[in-house]
């Protein structure tokens, strides 16, 4: 199928600028102004929109086991969702249980994620440690296309890796030529100060960021970004919600250390007074973690965007209905955690970054695409406009309006934490593959179409 984009402002990472863009079959054939019609193409009147790379979502959990129950959005209603805001790649997460095959849980998500509307790839969490786990670490990067290990330094008595698997994780990573991520939050210390808040009779939702301060995660994202320096391996530092992180990233950023950071679309956006309603769903509905913080960590997070300390825009997308949620009503330590976002993100950081005139459209397109697809290596392939390219597309309406609704989501969980926002600035049109999979409000996700996106290891220096 051939399709030419035209009379449209083309917007990579380096620059915006008045292109056509024709597509053949699944790949970007050409940019350029006044490209001929090639007979028989599907012509796409770009005019006053912007033509920008599909987004890639660089943390998401669709199908997800966790906390005695599986999220409300599988692998087909997740990544349909994530076309619906201009999402064209998500990339979540295989989480072995301790004590299972990394390859084992490798392919039982494999077979979760074939049901994706939208391309997808994962990252593989190291959950405990041993000899089988550094050699399925090795078989992962060598035979599929694996790049990234995650470690979770929350989750104590679940998934949560302690400082013997992290310092041998990340050296065997580094052997291998992929990246470590973490999830830094010190999991020693939220079980105590959840098992000292339950024992004073606290046992509603409000004290779950009562159990999980600012230095909490301060502490370990210092403590991650302390083992990388010593082991000389990079560290890529997921949802980073306050100040503190954001500072200990900069300091080693500027002390020449390779991290990175990724800041959620909620934290961006929304503070910690969601947590003083008595509504039980309300504020339950908005328990994820690290949580929503105090105003000035949002401003912190917009200023890591704008200096280059922070480097992608992601969601968590991790949804639980009511009742899920419900599982915490006595406890809020049993609340599933987790919050949407996955078709709300490129929207929210628009409005709020660009309109705002904190980001420049290109600047946009570094945090919600292009500078994903260069730290896990998927570019030139994903992220930008360009031949050769995969033609994942989103035609842009910097215009256009929407009010955030879950009445009118089309993720699961029947939620929303951006509830009611009016947004400026949205998708018109979706392609995925050269197919146009979103236009103007319907969407054309097809289950079993998108594919696995096998990410190359770094230069390994080690088999
Ligand atoms: C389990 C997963 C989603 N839940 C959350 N962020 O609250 C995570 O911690 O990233
Ligand atoms: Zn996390
Ligand atoms: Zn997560
Ligand atoms: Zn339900």
């Amino acid at each position: 199928m051939t399709t030419l984009i035209r009379g449209g402002t083309v917007v990579n990472a380096d620059r915006a600028f008045r292109a056509d863009v024709l597509i053949e079959g699944d790949i970007i054939a050409a940019v350029g102004e006044n490209l001929a019609v090639p007979a028989g193409a599907t012509v796409i009147d770009a005019g006053g929109l912007y033509v920008m790379p599909g987004g890639i979502d660089t943390h998401t959990h669709m199908n997800l086991p966790f906390m005695g129950t599986v999220t409300s959005d599988d692998f087909f209603t997740g990544t349909a969702a994530g076309l619906a805001g201009g999402t064209t790649t998500i990339m979540d997460f295989v989480i072995p249980a301790p004590k299972q095959s990394l390859i084992e849980a490798y392919h039982q998500w494999r077979e979760w994620s074939a049901k994706a509307a939208g391309d997808y790839t994962f990252h593989v969490a190291i959950t405990w440690w041993s000899e089988q786990v550094h050699a399925e670490m090795g078989t992962l990067v060598r035979e599929h296309g694996v790049n990234s290990f995650k470690h979770f330094m929350a989750y104590k008595n679940a998934i949560m890796a302690d400082d013997e698997t992290l310092v041998k994780s990340f050296t065997r990573s580094l052997e291998l030529g992929a990246l470590p991520t973490v999830h830094a939050e010190n999991g020693e210390l939220v079980f105590q100060l959840q098992q000292a808040l339950l024992k004073k009779g606290i046992t509603g939702p409000q004290a779950h960021p009562l159990s999980r301060p600012p230095a909490v995660e301060a502490e370990a994202a210092n403590r991650a970004i302390a083992i990388a320096n010593v082991l000389n391996t990079p560290v890529y530092i997921v949802h980073v919600s306050c100040a503190e992180s954001l500072d200990a990233i900069t300091r080693a950023r500027a002390n020449g250390q390779r991290v990175y950071g990724e800041a959620l679309a909620g934290h961006l956006v929304i503070d910690d007074s969601v947590y003083q309603s008595d509504d039980f769903d309300y504020v339950a509905g908005h328990v994820m973690s690290p949580p929503f913080r105090g105003k000035h960590h949002q401003s912190a997070l917009w200023h890591g965007l704008q200096s280059g300390n922070l480097h992608t825009t992601a969601t968590d997308h991790c949804t639980f209905c009511a009742e899920q949620k419900a599982a915490g009503k006595d406890d809020f330590t049993r609340i599933p955690n987790g919050c949407g976002g996955v078709e709300e993100r490129m929207a929210v950081v628009w409005d709020a970054g660009v309109n705002s005139g904190m980001l420049t459209p290109s600047e946009f397109v570094k945090v919600s695409s292009n500078n994903a697809a260069q730290i896990f290596n998927m570019y030139p392939r994903k992220g930008v406009i360009a031949a050769g390219s995969d033609a994942d597309i989103v035609l842009w309406d910097p215009q256009g309006t929407r009010t955030i609704s879950a009445a009118t989501q089309f993720a699961k969980g029947g939620f929303n934490v951006f509830e009611g926002r009016t947004v400026r600035g949205i998708p018109s049109t979706t392609i995925a593959a050269g197919k146009v999979v979103f236009h103007q409000g319907e969407l054309m996700a097809v289950e079993g179409a998108g594919r696995y996106i096998e990410r190359p290891a770094f230069s390994a220096t080690a088999a």
